[in-house]
């Protein structure tokens, strides 16, 4: 009895998180991650661009984390997902709880659709959707960033209003209305920092809402890299704080999120945590470099033909490197996708 108990896979309930781009994903994976549950969670990130950041961003050290990149779980890397969560379950010591992280492109309908493989039931069942929404970026979204952020609220089991010290309260009020108007049976609770009551994340017991909209949406229903572009750029060469500001302070309307790990002159030995959400921008700076070589790495994410990635190296190159030494110390590229 014990030995085909043990010859069972075990039973991982799986959480979605979700959100548009920037919204407060991986804030909310963090806080998990980081508070007091006693519990062991892994993690699967997907970023959009060509490098997985989050992944980076992540305060987790140990090999339970999958990343995916340069592509979106809800449809090129699907299989990827699915093995990646096979190999979580299947390992040794297996986690009690997964949390998936979609890109902010994702429609998690599409990512919870891979849930319904009947073998992935059996082992990694889905828990429930969670969906991140910036309260202030949120009601500003227009045409198809609007119709995608809609979908993910559609989509979700519980909605957290993220971001809520950078609003007033008739914005909160905004922003959970058209929450409502999308999705009356959630009620959309109110965080900072993604800092949400652990156990509304974990083990929300059975993906009631999500579960029956996945089996009546048609799929194939959309075309993210026919919506979204990004530019990665990469460089040995340490910038200056002075032109990466600039840049962020030019960027079009266009480019929604801007996120990396920059090599700033002014803080030799530190990598520095670059942050753009909308017309906001943060860096902070991180552990240092130790080993790793110093290198800059942003990822540009914006609208189809919306992320101009010789302007945005024209900005950020120093002027004093020639072009033999900027072909050596920077490799960036317009990140290249099947054309849908
Ligand atoms: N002021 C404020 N900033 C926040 C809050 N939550 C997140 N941020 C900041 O917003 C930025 C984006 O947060 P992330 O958690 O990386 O967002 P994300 O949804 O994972 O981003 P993508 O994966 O790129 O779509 C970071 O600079 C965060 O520190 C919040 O509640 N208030």
């Amino acid at each position: 009895m014990s030995e085909v108990a043990s010859l069972a896979p075990p039973r991982v309930p799986v959480t979605i998180v979700t959100g548009f781009l920037g919204a407060g994903k991986t804030s909310v994976l963090n806080h998990v991650l980081t508070s007091s549950h006693g519990r062991r969670i892994a993690v699967v990130v997907n970023d959009f661009g060509r490098i997985n950041i989050d992944a980076e961003l992540l305060q987790k050290s140990d090999g339970d984390v999958v990343a995916l990149a340069n592509g979106c779980i809800c449809c090129s890397l699907s299989e990827s997902l699915i093995a990646g969560v096979a190999r979580l379950v299947r390992q040794d010591s297996p986690p009690e709880q997964i949390i998936v992280e979609t890109s902010g492109v994702s429609d998690p309908l599409d990512v919870a659709r891979a849930f319904t493989d009947p073998e992935l039931q059996r082992f990694a069942p889905l828990d429930g959707i969670v969906t991140v929404v910036d309260c202030e970026l949120a009601p500003t979204l227009e045409g198809d960033m609007l119709r995608l952020a809609s979908r993910q609220v559609i989509a979700a089991d519980i909605v957290l209003l993220n971001k809520c010290d950078l609003v007033d309260e008739a914005e909160r009020m905004r922003a959970s209305r058209w929450v409502n108007a999308l999705s009356p049976h959630v009620r959309p609770l109110q965080v900072e920092h993604g800092r949400v009551p652990i156990d509304l994340v974990l083990g929300m017991g059975g993906a009631t809402q999500s579960g029956s909209a996945v089996d009546s949406e048609p799929p194939g229903h959309h075309q993210h890299e026919a919506t979204f572009d990004t530019f990665t750029y990469e460089s040995m060469v340490p910038l200056h704080v002075q032109r990466l500001h600039d840049c962020l302070s030019q960027l079009p309307k266009t480019i929604f999120r801007a996120k990396g790990i920059v090599n700033l002159l002014e803080k030799p030995g530190y990598p520095v945590v670059l942050q753009s959400t909308g017309k906001r921008a943060t860096l902070t700076v991180g552990q240092p470099w130790a080993g790793r070589e110093p290198r800059t790495q942003i990822v540009f994410i914006g609208t189809r033909g919306g992320v101009d990635g010789d302007w945005i190296e024209g900005q950020l190159i120093e002027p004093h490197f020639g072009s033999t030494g900027r072909s050596k110390a920077r490799a960036s590229t317009r990140d290249k996708r099947e054309e849908p």
